[in-house]
């Protein structure tokens, strides 16, 4: 894993979206992986800014969400394909149709998923799969428990994420208790993995992630198998990890080593 610390929330953002740039401006038709939650805000507000200043496009891009809530249908304002609309897609010169969150009303889901797996097979793979986490060390919608070689299916939300999420809707609404996402091995196939955290609340989620045994009790460790995976945080998501020094010298290094490539 690569562990890039940095000072604040908006660092994190714009480290975030600088990697999907790259990722466009390499491949026009690039496959990208999305997330919703509170933490990617930031980071689409940089891509937002980015697509109108023309350093990228979002003509050829694909892409797919991580999750959806089941029983909800895209319209409803908490639904997740909602929010991407809101927060990126409206925005953006991507083709709506090119956009993919899985179906939260689907009458048959479990055939649903197979087809949302399906779909990002024929779509050539996820290129950058871009990640938030939960105070349990969830990632999409896979509670602790989740198998670490999971494909997308239906899940059920903990009380703890029902909970955290709970500040999105209003009192009289009806918050669902199941979700569709992508698995943990769904993730794992991405060709690259960005794992973004900020604040306080995520530390011990972020420890657990970086420092503690691969395990299913935190679902978010499973990225230590990956070959490519980047968790972006800043100090205060840092703050319970044992090595931080040692990280930032690595990623000091890493840093001379991409610029001494770049001079090549
Ligand atoms: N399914 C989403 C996750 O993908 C997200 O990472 C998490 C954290 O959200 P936030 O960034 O608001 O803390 O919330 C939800 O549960």
């Amino acid at each position: 894993m690569q562990i890039v610390i940095l000072k604040n929330a908006a660092e994190v953002a714009a480290y975030g979206a600088d990697i999907f740039e790259k990722q466009l401006n390499r491949k026009a038709e690039s496959v990208l992986g999305l997330a919703t939650g509170s933490t990617p805000v930031a980071l689409y507000q940089n891509l937002i800014e980015k697509n109108r200043c023309g350093d990228i496009s979002f003509k050829d891009a694909v892409t797919f969400n991580l999750d959806e809530y089941l029983g909800l249908e895209g319209t409803h304002p908490q639904s997740y394909r909602f929010f991407m609309n809101e927060q990126l897609f409206n925005h953006v010169d991507i083709n709506k149709d090119h956009t993919h969150v899985p179906p939260g009303n689907a009458k048959n889901p479990v055939e649903a998923c197979q087809e949302y797996e399906a779909q990002i097979a024929a779509a050539g793979g996820i290129d950058v799969q871009l990640l938030g986490i939960g105070r349990n060390g969830h990632i999409g919608f896979n509670e602790p428990s989740s198998g670490l070689t999971s494909r997308t299916r239906v899940k059920t939300l903990t009380k703890e994420t029902i909970d955290d999420n709970a500040r999105f809707f209003s009192a009289d609404e009806y918050q669902p208790h199941l979700s569709i996402t992508m698995g943990i091995g769904t993730i794992l196939d991405a060709k690259k993995v960005v794992l973004l955290a900020t604040g306080e609340n995520k530390a011990e989620a972020v420890k657990a992630t970086v420092e503690g045994p691969l395990t299913a009790s935190c679902p978010a460790s499973a990225l230590q198998l990956h070959r490519d995976a980047v968790i972006v945080i800043d100090e205060a998501a840092a703050s319970k990890l044992d090595n931080i020094e040692f990280y930032k010298h690595i990623e000091a290094e890493n840093q001379k080593l991409q610029a001494h490539l770049a001079s090549l």
